[in-house]
């Protein structure tokens, strides 16, 4: 099987097995031109004969026309994820023609009835969401640490473009590690505080900036890289 996650920033895909075990997994900027990115990689998916490809995207019906148009000419069965709130596995009290598709798959991947989880998802945005025994309850969404540091760039006239770090939460004695420094606490303040008003529920984190965010909680993490997938192989099998 073929999974791919077609992210705002990046393209994700994982090359698995019969049992499920990862062969091959690369991620690619694609700067706004997915279908173009995935055209490259067609010889690429060709050589590894996939019977299906499986496929999470946040870009929204125009560019995931592209894709599809792109995808069709390999003639391997393919299927984009759609969010459903009464799946069996997890039902969701949230608006499900807007809720990302990422989001729900990471959720999907780590969900279990037996617990209360925080899932949180540290990509191009940050979200965090709710589950209490396989329910839903909902989230925040946030720009990411980068984002964040973007905006301020282009809002301000002194503060400019500087490449400091994410690694503290300390007050900072120059713009530089002030930016850094409250950008990192406005996200990690913010898993404390929602961790805070739910002290039962187990946190987990995945995505790109989870190591950076996560030291920095005052609350036992759980890491996980495997989330998206680990929904996207669910989906699937529970679709067939
Ligand atoms: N090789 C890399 N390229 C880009 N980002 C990286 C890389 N390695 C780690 N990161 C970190 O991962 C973060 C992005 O996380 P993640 O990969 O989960 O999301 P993304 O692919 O950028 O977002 P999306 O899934 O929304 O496209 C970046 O902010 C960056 O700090
Ligand atoms: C929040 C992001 C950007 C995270 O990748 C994505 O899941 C998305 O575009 N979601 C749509 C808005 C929502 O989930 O309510
Ligand atoms: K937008």
């Amino acid at each position: 099987m073929l999974w791919l996650d077609l992210g705002n920033t990046r393209l994700k895909y994982w090359l698995t097995d019969d049992i499920g075990q990862i062969v091959t997994h690369d991620a690619k900027q694609h700067l706004q031109a997915p279908a173009e990115l995935l055209m490259g990689l067609t010889d690429r998916f060709e050589r590894f004969a996939p019977d299906f490809i499986g496929i999470s995207s946040v870009l929204g019906n125009e560019l995931n026309a592209k894709v599809s148009e792109t995808l069709s000419r390999l003639n391997i069965p393919f299927e984009f994820v759609h969010v459903d709130a009464a799946h069996p596995l997890m039902k969701s009290q949230y608006n499900d023609e807007q809720l990302g598709c990422d989001r729900w798959l990471q959720m999907l991947g780590a969900v279990d009835k037996k617990k209360r989880q925080c899932v949180i998802g540290c990509g191009t945005a940050v979200t965090i969401d709710l589950i209490d025994h396989a329910e839903h309850l909902g989230g925040y969404i946030f720009p990411s640490i980068y984002l964040q540091r973007e905006s301020l760039f282009s809002g301000t006239k002194q503060i400019t473009i500087s490449n400091g770090t994410f690694d503290s939460v300390g007050q900072g004695m120059t713009t530089q590690d002030a930016v850094h420094r409250g950008i990192l606490l406005s996200i990690v303040g913010a898993i404390n505080e929602i961790s805070h008003r739910h002290p039962n529920f187990e946190v987990i984190m995945t995505g790109g900036d989870a190591a950076i965010i996560s030291q920095h909680v005052n609350r036992p993490v759980r890491l996980r890289d495997d989330l998206l997938l680990n929904g996207l192989a669910r989906y699937f099998d529970h679709s067939k």
